[in-house]
């Protein structure tokens, strides 16, 4: 197992975002190792490159968005390789029953593992869906994709903890809370509620949005 207890920090810059680029996403890694983290998760092949400088385990993932079906991250096998090969010992990807172009993550899952050597993190979003990334050989289960599914919608303002604590009761594979962990005190509550480690992105990595949040709550303009 790579990934220690402890926070992860996801460094991700979507195209419109004015800190797209593995040049910015490679300095937030550094800040966030120097902060403490244990982990990055990041984007993409150079994103990923540029965040393995930090020297911390990187989960990579690989978002490629289709018009044909919901499934974006990490959807299929050739997605995965390419960030193995950019330097992710840790595979994250969407393991939703949704459509998707191509092999089901059952078999993404053994394959990742197995031809790739690389560890898989599972993207859910319900108790089930955990239940049989682990039941595929998942090496983690996370709570990522709670609140954007259609079994999960509408999106909570908080993180999923009552999920995360079915996953930490039934399962022996590390369960790891993502999505919404947005104040040092909710991620304590992640680790009460079992949590082997949280991801925070959103609330460290991108200043737009939290800018946006100020913004929001009444700050004139
Ligand atoms: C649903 C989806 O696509 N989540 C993505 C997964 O990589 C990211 O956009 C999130 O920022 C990440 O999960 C961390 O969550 P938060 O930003 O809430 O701390």
């Amino acid at each position: 197992m790579r990934l220690e207890r402890g926070l992860i920090v996801s460094c991700q810059a979507r195209a419109d975002n004015p800190l797209h680029g593995p040049r910015f996403m490679g300095a937030m890694a550094l800040a966030a190792r120097d902060g403490g983290a244990v982990g990055i998760r990041a984007n993409g092949p150079e994103d990923i490159a540029a965040v393995r400088a930090a020297g911390l385990p990187v989960i990579g993932i690989h978002k490629v968005f289709s018009d044909d079906y919901p499934v974006y991250i990490t959807p299929d096998f050739a997605a995965a390789q390419a960030i193995v090969a950019a330097g992710a010992e840790v595979v994250a990807l969407d393991c939703t029953p949704r459509p998707r172009d191509g092999e089901s993550p059952a078999v993404l899952v053994r394959r990742i593992r197995e031809e790739l050597g690389a560890e898989v993190f599972a993207d859910i979003s319900t108790l089930d869906e955990g239940l049989a990334a682990a039941d595929w050989g998942a090496t983690y289960v996370a709570t990522t994709l709670s609140g954007y599914t259609e079994a999960t919608r509408p999106k909570p303002a908080g993180p999923d903890l009552a999920l995360l604590e079915g996953l930490a009761r039934r399962l022996s594979v590390p369960v790891i809370a993502e999505g919404r962990f947005n104040t040092p005190a909710l991620v304590r509550r992640g680790f009460e509620a079992g949590a082997h480690a949280v991801v925070v992105g959103t609330m460290i990595t991108n200043p737009r949005e939290i800018t946006r949040m100020f913004i929001a709550e009444g700050v004139p303009r």
